[in-house]
């Protein structure tokens, strides 16, 4: 006969500790082609080139897709090489950035995803998409002029909820 207890004192399998988004999505080669994609959008659309112009600037894609690893929860290379989040934010100072420019902006982030190959499962699609309009928000806010863009919080982190 079976001991009813054994299950209850039987070892467990460790718990594997959750994949952050970042890995979900497939790490930093899979940013890069995002960021890739998306600046692709960012130079050739005609709301977008209104901010960006059409020709592209050296280390863009490079670090955009820093900040996203950061962000996701990969390496904290951003803060460390690239100036943290008071760098991202004095990037959109001044820019002025409209509605109609974030909403393009977002979209195109969206169509990037796909062409990237990035993961299709609707929780990561949500909370990427999430993000995605939340950082944009904030970057409309800081590119106003004469906006505040100091900052003395670390580069936010996005996770599964
Ligand atoms: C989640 C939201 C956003 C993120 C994560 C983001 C990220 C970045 C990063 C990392 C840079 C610096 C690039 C470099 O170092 O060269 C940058 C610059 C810039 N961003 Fe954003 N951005 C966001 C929202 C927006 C929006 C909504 C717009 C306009 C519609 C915008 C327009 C620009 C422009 C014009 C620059 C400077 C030009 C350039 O570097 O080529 N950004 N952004």
């Amino acid at each position: 006969m079976t001991d009813p207890s054994a299950a209850a004192t039987a070892p467990q399998p460790e718990a594997q500790p959750e994949p952050t988004i970042f890995q979900h999505l497939g790490g930093a080669p899979a940013l890069v082609k995002l960021a890739e994609a998306q600046y692709r959008r960012c130079l050739t659309d005609p709301v977008l080139t209104q901010v960006f112009g059409t020709e592209p600037r050296p280390g863009h894609v490079e670090h955009l897709a820093t900040w996203l690893g950061e962000v996701f929860g990969g390496p904290d290379d951003y803060t460390q090489q690239l100036g943290g989040h008071g760098a991202l934010l004095r990037h959109h100072a001044n820019l002025g950035l409209t509605e109609p420019q974030r909403q393009r902006f977002v979209e195109a982030f969206l169509a990037a995803a796909d062409e990237a190959g990035l993961p299709g499962d609707e929780r990561f699609r949500r909370r990427f998409a999430e993000y995605l309009e939340w950082g944009s928000q904030i970057a409309v806010e800081v590119s106003q002029p004469g906006a505040d863009t100091s900052t003395d919080q670390p580069v936010p982190q996005w996770g599964w909820s």
